[in-house]
């Protein structure tokens, strides 16, 4: 800040100078002590320089709305919405949230430190702050095939740049347990920076979790239960609750937050499909569903402001105050939170839900690979085909709006050739994880339950975290289609039915995100849900997001990589048959 900016804040704050701009008649969600105030908002250079009774250039009658700070979350992967930083902070801002903390582990895991690169390069310049913790797991263990490996070294040189925090969550438990030298110079590295620490402690035992705190990673997003929750703040971790597309653990979790521990509470969404974002929204949903499961919607506010502000270190955010950054929202009913009018640096970026800021069009510099990352040989039938020594398999079995599987043994149908039959009845359909960065023909075979299709196939470049292909079918040629449309498109989403590719999203940036408009790309999920319908698909959970962390063997409990079955608990690759 330069001497003049300090001086005009100064001379606003003691009315000796206008305000730019004044909002009147609003009730303040005051977050320090969790109360309601009256009084004018004066706001200058895009920062609050006073509350109290001032004059401006221009006033804001807020007509007796609230006034919250801006919302803020804490632990997202952009890429999960499918659509680029620009077009993610559009579908953003309407819903009250100017702020995001990401892990680009996503396309880290895909283009490495290119992919970092290319997340830090297109996020600037919007009316959003978009933070980003460097990817601490690529890939997340090495029980699969990445498209790239990420070192302390190639780490280091990131966390020059202002909007780095720190280092992202850290998934290989066992490299932390046995202090392996590369994750040791990844955490030391952080705190040479004085950077923070994100855990993902997913099935973390409380001693584990000592571990984990002693070597400095202080958050958690992983807990599904009440006890695992009260676990992680014992041990002073900041608990981040998650309500993503997925991931739902917000209403097991709001029962333990009261008003002497909230204060180390914090929202995150980690994953939403953009449709969900629309439609639900992102940090404001999670706000409205702990307000709606019995939490005092000022404790909600805090959490999804100068929590989220002070977990991370960031000063100036999370809060109305003098000094602080003129990031806000009025809106009606204090339980709907019904935003009206966003406010990013003090200037109203959407009004009655309407988007205010033209489209960015900045060049950047792309790689090669960026937008040709999809490569895999030519696949046939045969590459489908499952041998089974006997009739009983291990199965992955989904349960619906987790990330958490269930290993079960059961029997399945097999040909006179001994290879395992797809059952409709049984709901036992065909998994594959085929390597798609370096030809490395390598393809992991499993049997998954619970899917729900009757027919067809479904296949996406989505697949936690190394983004190889994973598709689900009930035939071989249906998955053999599904896998020539997706290298044509260059990654993304396809419907095979009978045959036939009956919907696809091409999501060309890293086979990870679109390059077009956030609403086109709705409209492109909206097709893709009403041929999953074709499909057989329920509508009780998402198909896609679901089997896109099938693939995620940090997460409990019977996962698929390209190399073939794991077993999260024991980390070990086990065969099909029982
Ligand atoms: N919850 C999660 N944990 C680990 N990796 C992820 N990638 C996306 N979401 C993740
Ligand atoms: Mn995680």
């Amino acid at each position: 800040m330069e001497g003049n900016q300090l001086k005009k804040r100064i001379f606003v704050a003691s009315k000796r100078e206008p305000a730019d701009t004044v909002i009147k008649n609003g009730k303040i969600i005051d977050v320090f002590n969790g109360e309601i105030i009256e009084g004018d908002l004066a706001i200058v250079d895009g920062y609050f320089a006073g509350i109290g009774d001032y004059e401006g250039n221009r006033v804001i009658d807020a007509n007796g709305r609230y006034i919250s700070p801006a919302f803020i979350d804490g632990h997202v992967h952009i890429e999960s919405s499918m659509v680029t930083p620009n077009e993610f902070a559009k579908a953003l801002l309407p819903h009250g949230v100017t702020t995001v903390i990401a892990d680009p582990h996503e396309i880290a895991n895909v283009l490495g430190v290119d992919g970092i690169q290319y997340m830090l390069d297109s996020s600037e310049n919007l009316p959003f702050d978009f933070f980003f913790m460097l990817p601490s797991c690529v890939p997340a263990t090495e029980f699969e095939n990445s498209g790239a490996t990420l070192h302390s070294a190639d780490l280091k040189p990131f966390y020059q740049q202002p909007r780095v925090l720190g280092l992202a969550e850290v998934m290989n438990f066992p490299a932390v347990l046995t202090a392996e030298d590369d994750m040791l110079n990844k955490i030391l590295t952080a705190k040479q920076f004085g950077k923070k620490i994100d855990g993902h402690a997913a099935g973390l035992s409380p001693n584990d979790l000592n571990v984990y705190m002693a070597a400095g990673i202080c958050t958690d997003h992983e807990s599904t239960t009440a006890s695992e929750a009260k676990e992680r703040l014992r041990r002073g971790m900041y608990l981040m609750i998650r309500e993503g597309t997925v991931a739902k653990d917000l209403q097991q979790l709001i029962p333990i937050v009261n008003d002497r521990n909230a204060r180390r509470c914090l929202f995150v969404t980690d994953d939403k499909h953009l449709d969900d974002l629309i439609q639900d929204g992102s940090i404001d949903h999670n706000v409205r569903l702990a307000i709606a499961s019995g939490l005092s919607s000022i404790i909600a506010i805090q959490m999804a402001t100068i929590n989220a502000a002070e977990c991370f270190g960031l000063e100036s955010k999370g809060a109305i105050a003098p000094g602080y950054k003129a990031d806000f929202f009025l809106f009606d009913d204090l339980e709907k939170i019904k935003i009206t009018t966003v406010f990013k640096d003090g200037i109203a970026v959407v009004e009655n839900g309407r988007l205010m800021i033209e489209s960015q069009n900045h060049t950047l510099v792309e790689t090669e690979r960026l937008r040709n990352s999809v490569r895999y040989h030519e696949l046939t039938e045969n590459d489908f085909h499952i041998p089974l020594r006997t009739n009983n398999a291990n199965i992955i079995e989904i349960i619906p709006n987790s990330l958490v599987t269930r290993h079960i043994i059961e029997k399945v149908d097999r040909s006179d050739l001994g290879l395992f039959q797809p059952s409709i009845n049984n709901d036992q359909l065909k998994l594959a994880v085929i390597e798609r960065h370096h030809l490395k023909n390598q393809i992991g075979l499993g049997i998954v339950k619970g899917l729900g299709l009757r027919s067809g196939a479904i296949a996406t470049t989505i697949a936690h975290d190394s983004h190889n292909l994973i598709m689900a079918g009930t035939t071989d040629f249906d998955m053999v289609v599904a896998a020539k449309a997706i290298k044509n498109i260059q990654g993304g989403l396809v419907v095979v039915n009978h045959g036939e590719v009956i919907a696809s999203l091409e999501l060309r940036i890293a086979g990870l995100m679109s390059d077009r408009p956030y609403q086109e790309v709705y409209e492109r999920l909206n097709e893709i849900n009403l041929a999953l319908k074709e499909l057989g698909a329920n509508n009780h959970f998402n198909p896609f997001l679901t089997i896109s962390f099938l693939s995620l063997p940090v997460i409990p409990e019977l996962k698929l990589t390209d190399k073939g079955l794991f077993q999260v608990s024991k980390f070990q690759h086990i065969d099909l048959d029982a």
